[in-house]
């Protein structure tokens, strides 16, 4: 009998994969890769990742064949409202050809299509990377060609910011809000009544460095590297968007093997968090004035927030600006079975995904 959703979460340092009966939550579990894979292009991480959920049925003991629809993290798409939508034609062939770039999210729809092909079944995405809620002004660069995008974790980031909001008995619509989401990219949200009104780009040169990305460098900087290095394109896109971060100055992505380390005395570790701290302070003191300075509530949240020792680095820079709360980890299975859920209990809030015929 098919009773199980299964969730899929593919992040840039973790697969994550769980199966919920309904909205409960059967068995969930965290596979943690090497530097070696996550910093290879998706195509080159399909393998061992199919392979770790496969090896995720043989450790629970379900069959595949249990499950009744799967629920997937969704990657890189044209903008979209949030929601559930159903992984179609065109969603996948913009996910698998990375016309809108290349992330483990992408990698999340399409082994959860090739999953739900092989066993008959539908799979969807809810609340993709690329949620767009920007305000105009913060789709403004200073280049007329150049438009700012919103790419961030959106779904977790609007999951921790309604459960913050239930737990003080508001609704997330009639909050300010900073969120902090800190996983393998690190995307700082001003959520201004229940919008996103301005995020940094999580994935290309945009707020403070994390793990495994860049962050923002300066554009003469960055040009003058690229024609001392001899680099392609893609080489230095993926240089900022996987190799960046913690990962270019310490050679790990890991926060937990960084902070040993400093705690054995590595000064070079410990400027180098320090300096990730420092950056992501700043950040949030730009949306404290997107905000205009009205903050409910600073929310962090991600994998790095069950360090108490990050967190104390960041909170100096901040805590004048508004009450702190840490919701270590991610919400994301929840939220995606919920989303799978509400869909299979009716059809019609499921959203379809369609291609646009060009973009820049
Ligand atoms: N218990 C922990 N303590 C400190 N750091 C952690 C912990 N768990 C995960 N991390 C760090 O969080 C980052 C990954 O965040 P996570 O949100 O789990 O990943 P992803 O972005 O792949 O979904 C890594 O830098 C990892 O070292
Ligand atoms: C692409 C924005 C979301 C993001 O950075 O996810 P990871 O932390 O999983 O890389």
């Amino acid at each position: 009998m098919k009773k199980f959703i299964l969730v899929l979460n593919l992040g840039s340092t973790t697969t994550k994969v769980a199966l919920f009966r309904d909205l409960n939550c059967h068995i969930v579990k965290t596979y943690s890769h090497d530097k070696e894979l996550i910093s290879q292009n998706i195509n080159e991480q399909k393998a061992v990742r199919y392979h770790t959920l496969m090896m995720f049925f043989c450790e629970c003991g379900v069959r595949p064949e249990e499950v009744s629809i799967v629920a997937s993290r969704g990657g890189l798409l044209h903008p979209v409202e949030g929601g559930t939508y159903l992984i179609n034609e065109d969603m996948l062939k913009d996910l698998t050809e990375g016309r809108y770039g290349d992330h483990a999210s992408n990698l999340s729809g399409i082994l959860a299509a090739d999953f739900a092909e092989n066993y008959k079944i539908e799979a969807v995405i809810t609340d993709p990377v690329v949620v767009d809620e920007l305000c105009v002004e913060a789709q403004y660069t200073g280049l007329k060609n150049v438009k700012r995008t919103s790419i961030f974790h959106a779904l977790n980031q609007k999951a921790v910011a309604r459960k913050y909001a239930e737990s003080i008995k508001r609704d997330y619509e009639e909050l300010n809000l900073i969120v902090i989401h800190m996983g393998g990219g690190i995307t700082v949200g001003a959520h201004h009544l229940g919008k996103v009104i301005d995020v940094n780009n999580g994935l290309n040169g945009d707020g403070p460095m994390s793990p495994t990305r860049a962050g923002s460098i300066p554009a003469d900087g960055l040009l003058k590297y690229i024609e001392r290095s001899g680099l392609s394109l893609s080489d230095i896109n993926k240089l900022i968007s996987k190799q960046g971060g913690l990962l270019s100055h310490l050679n790990t992505e890991d926060i937990r093997d960084i902070v040993a380390d400093i705690e054995h005395g590595d000064k070079n570790s410990e400027e180098v968090l320090n300096a990730m701290a420092f950056q992501i302070g700043k950040e949030i003191g730009a949306k404290a004035a997107v905000l205009h300075g009205e903050i409910d509530h600073i929310i962090f949240t991600g994998g790095i927030s069950h360090s108490s020792y990050v967190m104390e680095l960041i909170r100096p820079y901040i805590s004048f600006l508004a009450p702190i709360m840490v919701y270590p980890g991610e919400l994301e299975m929840e939220a995606l079975a919920y989303g799978a859920y509400t869909v299979e209990q009716d059809r019609n809030l499921l959203k379809t995904y369609r291609a646009e015929e060009t973009h820049d």
